[in-house]
């Protein structure tokens, strides 16, 4: 249930400069506590940028952010331990098997090793992966290794989840079912900020964002943007505002 009262993420005229180049610029919004929220944006538009100053991995150049009640600037460690993160690029270790992996990120985020046991268990169980315990990450296939990595990435019940494009290459069946996952995790009070490209995705979002070269153009609930742009559809919204971005080819 979404705490209307709570706000998880609260971002003020946050910026990133790389040089000359401002990548983020100007973006202010907020995350209630238990929302999914959609941050959507064409190739280029800053969305990695904003969410790796959220995650406490860059300083911002100009304004503030707090996530999880700590200052994304000042307590850099303490929002690094009330998050989690996914990102499509860096997740698993291929190398090691399933429950090394669970083993791994668990114990980086300060787990005992008794209740990651239980813990693995019951995961397992959850994912039907019993039979996967000892598989390397490598052989599964990518809609399995999304699973995991999300799962992995709330392993240790953070307040927040960044996930950055977690299911990019599956088809829909598959991320239909990651998605169902999220849903699990707000329903134990987990916030989640979720990049995609998918539009039906977006749909799936309590509210979503659109950002265009650097900036946030609309911020609503999907069934608000859609009347506000006239669109029956959230892919018809985002190609509105995003085909005059001049960083993308959109
Ligand atoms: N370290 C950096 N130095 C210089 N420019 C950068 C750096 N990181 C990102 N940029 C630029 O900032 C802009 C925003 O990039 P960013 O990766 O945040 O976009 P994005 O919205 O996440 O795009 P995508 O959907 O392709 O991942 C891009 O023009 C990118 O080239």
């Amino acid at each position: 249930m979404i705490d209307q009262s709570i706000n998880v993420i609260q971002v003020d005229n946050l910026v990133k400069r790389f040089g000359h180049f401002t990548a983020v610029d100007h973006i202010t919004f907020d995350v209630k506590q238990g929302e999914i929220f959609g941050f959507l944006g064409a190739n280029g538009a800053g969305k990695t940028t904003a969410m790796r100053m959220l995650c406490g991995l860059s300083k911002p150049t100009e304004g503030h952010g707090r996530v999880a009640g700590f200052d994304i600037d000042r307590e850099v460690e303490k929002v690094k331990a009330s998050i989690g993160y996914m990102s499509q690029k860096f997740s698993l270790y291929n190398d090691l098997k399933v429950w090394e992996n669970i083993r791994l990120f668990a114990g980086i985020y300060g787990m005992r090793d008794k209740e990651i046991a239980q813990k693995t268990d019951a995961l397992l169980q959850r994912l039907n992966f019993t039979s996967e315990r000892n598989t390397l990450v490598k052989e599964l296939p990518l809609g399995w290794k999304q699973k995991l990595a999300f799962s992995v990435s709330i392993f240790h019940q953070p307040k927040v989840v960044f996930l950055d494009e977690p299911t990019g290459g599956v088809d829909p069946v598959t991320r239909r079912q990651f998605w169902e996952l999220i849903y699990e995790a707000t329903s134990e009070g987990i916030t989640v900020f979720v990049t995609t490209h998918y539009m039906d995705e977006a749909e799936y979002c309590n509210r979503v964002s659109i950002m265009v070269d650097g900036q946030i153009k609309a911020l609503d609930t999907p069934g608000n943007l859609k009347r506000q742009f006239e669109a029956d559809t959230m892919d018809s919204v985002f190609h509105r505002l995003a085909r005059n971005a001049t960083r993308s080819d959109n």
